[in-house]
């Protein structure tokens, strides 16, 4: 049995909510690349906090007694409380026992995010924050069900996408798709670029990141993000803004990354304009940023992964692996 989950983008494409039925209950959740937790608002939290958000009732579910999760994220936010067994189903695909851990406390972030219900973690299950013993993410549950061990992600600006689970769907790329060997050791969906580049101007240094649905932008060392917006006129690095900013008709510089020898993957300049920085001014906010201070790793998040149907490959053929092929 295979499945498909449509996603939908918040505004800007801030964050991409995929519906999961968890019990009875829908929630719309942030499926997240880059970590390894299933967690949904819940009736534990401060009744203020539940408002607009689906809740998950703890008080009908079954515990597990003794566990708990606290997670950090890179951009500082987190969230924490206690953990269930639950049934969810994403896509038509349902695992029977899982854990489903209730936000008991929330960051201010999440407090902000009226949209979400939640998170559900597709990195590898070594990186799941319950405690003492840890958990397996929704795709390790239903992995045996599925033809191919494999998540084909259509992320798109603006526009639904899809979550592809088992299966990889060619109407939904065109050309050849690339490989590029994943290293997991972190838990993450690591892999390394050869080379990359700015437009024509090829940049023959390695760049080693995680494929992260979970990010928003791309995040890049800070020397390198000031070299492609060395290309970008009006460009500017604003403290006010939190970025690199520039004039919104800019045309941006395309953004490659050579993968597997000679494979290109380039993100167009288009999708780099990532959105106005506000109604009054013609500044947009730069979708390549520099990496902050939590963050020890480059990451191609979604301005990234909206060029490609990306397949994130636990090991249909060996080791675990991603595909890119244009959409
Ligand atoms: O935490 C990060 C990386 C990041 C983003 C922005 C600035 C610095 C570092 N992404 N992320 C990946 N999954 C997440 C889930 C929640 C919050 C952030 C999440």
């Amino acid at each position: 049995l295979n499945g498909t989950a449509v996603t939908s983008p918040e505004a800007n494409d801030l964050e991409y909510l995929t519906p999961v039925t968890i019990g009875n209950v829908t929630f719309h959740l942030d499926f997240d690349t880059g970590s390894a937790d299933l967690w949904v608002y819940s009736d534990e939290l401060p009744t203020d906090e539940q408002t607009g958000h689906a809740v998950y009732a703890t008080t009908d579910s079954k515990l597990l007694p003794g566990s708990s999760w606290e997670i950090l994220y890179g951009d500082g936010s987190s969230a924490g409380g206690d953990v269930f067994a639950d049934t969810v189903v994403v896509g038509g695909l349902t695992a029977t026992m899982q854990a489903v851990e209730a936000a008991a406390t929330l960051s201010a972030e999440f407090e902000r995010d009226a949209h979400s219900d939640g998170l559900l973690g597709l990195a590898f299950s070594t990186l799941n924050m319950v405690k003492p013993q840890k958990q397996s993410t929704f795709f390790d549950n239903v992995k045996s069900q599925l033809d191919l061990p494999v998540i084909a992600t259509s992320l798109k600006h603006g526009a639904p996408g899809t979550y592809d689970f088992g299966f990889i769907d060619e109407n939904k790329y065109t050309g050849p798709l690339t490989y590029v060997d994943v290293d997991s050791s972190r838990g993450y969906w690591t892999f390394t670029a050869d080379a990359y580049a700015f437009g024509d101007d090829q940049i023959s240094t390695s760049l080693t990141g995680i494929a992260d649905t979970g990010t928003t932008l791309i995040l890049l060392p800070s020397d390198t993000v000031s070299r492609y917006y060395a290309n970008v006129s009006g460009a500017q690095d604003s403290p006010l803004h939190g970025g690199y900013v520039f004039p919104c008709d800019s045309k941006l510089t395309p953004f490659t990354l050579v993968v597997a020898g000679n494979h290109s993957v380039t993100v167009p300049g288009e999708l780099i304009n990532y959105a106005p920085v506000g109604s009054v001014s013609n500044l947009c906010f730069g979708g390549i940023q520099a990496a902050s201070g939590l963050v020890d790793i480059n990451i191609f998040g979604d301005v990234f992964l909206k060029s490609q149907y990306v397949v994130f490959d636990a090991g249909s053929q060996g080791g675990p692996r991603l595909g890119f092929a244009n959409q």
